[in-house]
């Protein structure tokens, strides 16, 4: 285990207060069959498309949206995997590091038109992260960004182009994005950062 790996795992787990459910299983399914037609409307097809999900669960999203494209346009599509870990010092601050680990994408990303894939996007510096290392790994011909949920607050000029949900929140809020592949479970719910008393 590395040091800051370490460093994550020995942190205090924060106390939340769930306040709702954003999304069901059959929303988030709906939403993803209009991503699937989305990435095939800016892509004239998807014969050059090649689907990269970041860990932990942009992967299954990549997994999922890779099977409604293929069987949309009858043509396989390429799926790969970037994994970034988040070291967050605090989850309702700033002060955070994303750490790449080195590691295949799955496929060659040049010349194609990449869609990267993450559950939400927050400040952007997961997604910061992902394209340096995608550069790593080869020369795309353009890479898009494809998020089930934008909960804004970017600190960097990072923005999504396909988007499931765009749902304002303030920072004490966290939105938990739970799938089957990864959580045994499937929806999207929004929690609070309750004060230790
Ligand atoms: O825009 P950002 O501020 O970078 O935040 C977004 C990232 O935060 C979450 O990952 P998290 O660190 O919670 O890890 P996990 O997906 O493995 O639970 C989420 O899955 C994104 O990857
Ligand atoms: O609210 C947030 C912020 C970052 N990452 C998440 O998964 N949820």
């Amino acid at each position: 285990m590395s040091e800051i790996t370490e460093e994550i795992k020995s942190k205090p787990k924060p106390k939340l207060r769930e306040k709702g459910r954003l999304m069901s299983s059959s929303e988030i399914e709906r939403t993803l069959v209009r991503l699937a037609h989305e990435i095939v409307e800016k892509n004239n097809g998807s014969a050059n498309v090649g689907l990269v999900g970041i860990k932990r669960r942009g992967v299954p999203l990549a997994q999922r949206l890779g099977a409604l494209i293929s069987k949309i346009e009858k043509q396989p599509v390429d799926i790969g995997t970037l994994d970034i870990s988040f070291y967050r010092d605090d989850l309702s601050t700033a002060g955070t590091r994303p750490i790449v680990t080195p590691g295949a994408i799955g496929f060659d990303v040049t010349g194609r038109d990449i869609v990267l894939m993450d559950d939400v996007l927050y400040t952007g510096r997961t997604i910061r992260a992902a394209l340096d290392a995608l550069f790593d790994h080869g020369r795309p011909k353009s890479v898009q960004l494809l998020v089930l949920i934008d909960r804004g607050h970017r600190e960097l000029p990072i923005q999504a182009t396909f988007t499931g949900r765009t749902i304002p929140t303030s920072k004490r809020e966290i939105i938990e994005v739970k799938l089957n592949e990864v959580d045994g479970q499937e929806q999207v719910i929004l929690v609070e950062l309750v004060d230790p008393a």
